[in-house]
């Protein structure tokens, strides 16, 4: 599904958090928002999923505007992850991935012999968690299940805000890779938004760098994740290696922030 960010400015408390945020996702890819804390990913996020209106420009998907499509139809393409999930107490973790296929149920469901609930708690490492009640689950066990609840949405088009956190290392990686290999063998497009440059680097086919609310790079990670930007954007000195093929940045120390007044 073609998605294209044109131009796209967001405004929130009289401030423009995004101002002409031009950008194409690729489809088959997953691409990684990057950029320091309070530089809008999350804005972002909320704008292509149709939650917020942009003030200028649009986002497109496919042909259309996404604040045109029809809330219901929008639930069956697309998928987001919010960093601060609502909280069902009373729900085991099944039924909770099991709400992400409320939006199909209409259309007749699943195929028969297809179980998406279960492939969706399979590929977060959350099958034996199925009938555990959510309020018992810990941090990550719950950062799980609730991406096994946007991956049980079968969407073309998953957003995920900072889906690492809480998780440990290897559900990182096994994270990661998995939603990787899904948009590649599907050409889905996935956009995470993430703080680890080095899983960005990693993981990512393609990454956006967003900085004070503007696009300040997009491209491959080993062509966007130079010194001069890490330096410019986030304030550190690091260096860049390069490791079997991919990036790695050795981080030297961080510039001491500006004052707050
Ligand atoms: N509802 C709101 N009203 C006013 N300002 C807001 C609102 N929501 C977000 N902002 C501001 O917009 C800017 C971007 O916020 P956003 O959450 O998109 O950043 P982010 O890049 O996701 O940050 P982080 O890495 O800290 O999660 C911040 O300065 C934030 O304070």
């Amino acid at each position: 599904m073609e998605l294209r960010i044109a131009a796209v400015g967001t405004r929130l408390g009289g401030r423009w958090v995004l101002n002409g945020v031009d950008a194409t996702p690729p489809p088959g890819a997953l691409t990684g928002l990057l950029g320091p804390n309070g530089a809008g990913k999350s804005t972002l996020l909320r704008t292509i999923a149709g939650l917020l209106r942009p003030e200028a420009g649009a986002v497109l998907v496919g042909e259309r505007a996404v604040h045109e499509i029809p809330r219901r139809e929008r639930a069956r393409h697309i998928a987001l992850l919010e960093q601060e999930n609502a909280t069902v107490t009373d729900l085991t973790a099944a039924e909770v991935v099991a709400l992400g296929r409320i939006p199909h149920r209409r259309w007749g469901g699943s195929p028969a012999g297809a179980d998406p609930v279960g492939d969706a708690l399979a590929a977060v490492g959350a099958s034996a968690l199925a009938n555990r009640m959510w309020s018992t689950l810990s941090g990550g066990e719950k950062q799980r299940v609730t991406i096994a609840r946007a991956l049980a949405q079968e969407p073309r088009l998953l957003l995920l805000d900072e889906p690492t956190n809480h998780l440990d290392i290897s559900a990182q990686l096994t994270l990661l890779s998995f939603v990787r290999r899904l948009v590649q063998e599907e050409g889905r497009t996935a956009v995470a938004a993430l703080h680890d440059l080095n899983l960005a680097a990693t993981y990512c086919d393609h990454v956006l760098v967003l900085h004070q609310g503007r696009l300040a790079a997009a491209g491959t990670p080993a062509e966007v994740l130079t010194p001069g930007l890490l330096r410019r954007v986030y304030g550190v000195e690091a260096e860049v290696l390069t490791h079997r093929g991919r990036i790695h940045i050795a981080f030297e120390g961080a510039h001491l922030p500006e004052a707050v007044s």
